[in-house]
């Protein structure tokens, strides 16, 4: 039985549609990572999944109960909010036991528990500070066991980490991580950051424009976007319209001047695709080799141990990622040859825009 089951769910506010209709399972324990740019709706579902908004239509069940209608403080569920919303007047315990008093839970047994999410989160022994006296990260983590210690079915964040620094921001994706293992609770987080979103969830639900683009496992949206738009969100990068070439068993990619492997043999010779390469599948080399393309490198910059290039392949601009040392003897104007691993090439016959089905879970 799925944990969280949304069905139909769609919302319009003042005539604009932030949600049309849609479906989510979310099995028990799973971590459900919610990805999609601004505006695109994750706050939106987040809020119904909560109870915070009623939905225009549709359904949503947790543990097979129907709660559409059931206000927020009887659906059992905890949240943590981007901005920490901890109580600046109380100490760090009362913060966590705060959430208990909804439940009568309170005195001794309410500071036992409190104590005992506060070691779960790593801050044992920061009961009696003020969240004044905390850092980013360390507040974020009391809102965390907050959340937590009304034992809650479902858990809810909603883009916990995107106040903190780089560095703090690693750190709590490796708490969050942790204690969705230790607690096996079924979690939902929002997020913008496709790494994030990547790194955290068993499934990874990406949003665009209130509809659904794919809804599968991080590695089954990574290898196998199934429109341009999430395979451009994942990180690849439009190359223009190419056209399927089959000779005998050979399937291959030829757009302009570029020969490419193709990944989909299914597609008949003649078909139309829109053609997307991850730059990171980009070798380049300084001399011709079996197989490879040409072009004039654009530029080279460098960011720490990563460099990344553009090749100009007449006219057809061939982004590169590698490391700074392959680049080191390379720079703007030189000579290439280059080709692309078969799995950093993504095609779509022409007109893949619409967006995919829920998918079946990889
Ligand atoms: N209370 C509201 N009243 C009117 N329009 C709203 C309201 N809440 C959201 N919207 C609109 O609904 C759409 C989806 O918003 P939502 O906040 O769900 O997006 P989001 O993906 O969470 O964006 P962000 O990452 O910026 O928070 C947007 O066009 C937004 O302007």
């Amino acid at each position: 039985m799925a944990e969280l089951s949304v069905s139909g769910v769609s919302k319009t506010y003042h005539g604009n549609t932030a949600l049309h209709p849609i479906d989510l399972e979310v099995p028990d324990g799973r971590f459900c990572a919610m990805l999609g740019s601004s505006g695109s709706g994750k706050s939106t579902l987040l809020r119904i999944v909560a109870g915070l908004e009623i939905p225009d239509g549709g359904s949503v069940r947790i543990g097979g109960r129907d709660v559409t209608r059931t206000p927020v403080e009887r659906r059992n569920i905890g949240f943590v909010f981007q901005n920490y919303a901890l109580f600046p007047h109380l100490s760090v315990r009362s913060n966590v036991t705060y959430g208990l008093r909804a439940k009568r839970v309170r005195g001794a047994e309410a500071n036992r528990r409190a104590e005992e999410m506060l070691a779960l989160v790593g801050l044992k022994g920061y009961g009696d500070r003020s969240p004044k006296q905390l850092s980013g990260g360390q507040q974020q983590r009391v809102a965390l066991a907050r959340a937590l210690v009304t034992e809650p079915d479902l858990l809810l964040l909603d883009e916990p980490l995107s106040a903190l620094d780089r560095k703090i921001r690693g750190d709590m994706q490796r708490e969050i991580k942790r204690i969705h293992a230790e607690t096996g609770l079924t979690t939902i987080m929002v997020t913008h950051d496709q790494e994030e979103a990547i790194d955290l969830g068993d499934e990874v639900l990406l949003l665009d424009q209130g509809r659904v683009q794919q809804n599968a496992t991080p590695e089954a949206v990574y290898r196998s976007p199934q429109n341009p738009f999430v395979a451009q969100f994942l990180g690849a990068h439009p190359l223009g319209r190419g056209t399927v070439q089959v000779a005998g068993p050979h399937s291959r990619i030829v757009l302009g001047d570029l020969d490419l492997p193709n990944p989909r043999h299914e597609l008949p010779a003649g078909t139309e695709v829109e053609v997307l390469v991850m730059s990171e599948k980009v070798r380049v080399f300084p001399a011709a080799q079996a197989g490879t393309s040409t072009g004039r490198l654009d530029r080279v910059d460098f960011f720490g141990p990563i460099a990344r290039a553009e090749i100009d392949a007449n006219g057809v601009r061939v982004p590169v990622t590698m490391l700074s040392q392959d680049a080191d003897d390379l720079g703007a104007g030189d000579r290439v040859w280059f080709s692309v691993a078969p799995a950093g090439v993504h095609v779509f016959p022409v007109g893949t825009t619409a967006p995919a089905p829920v998918a079946a879970r990889a």
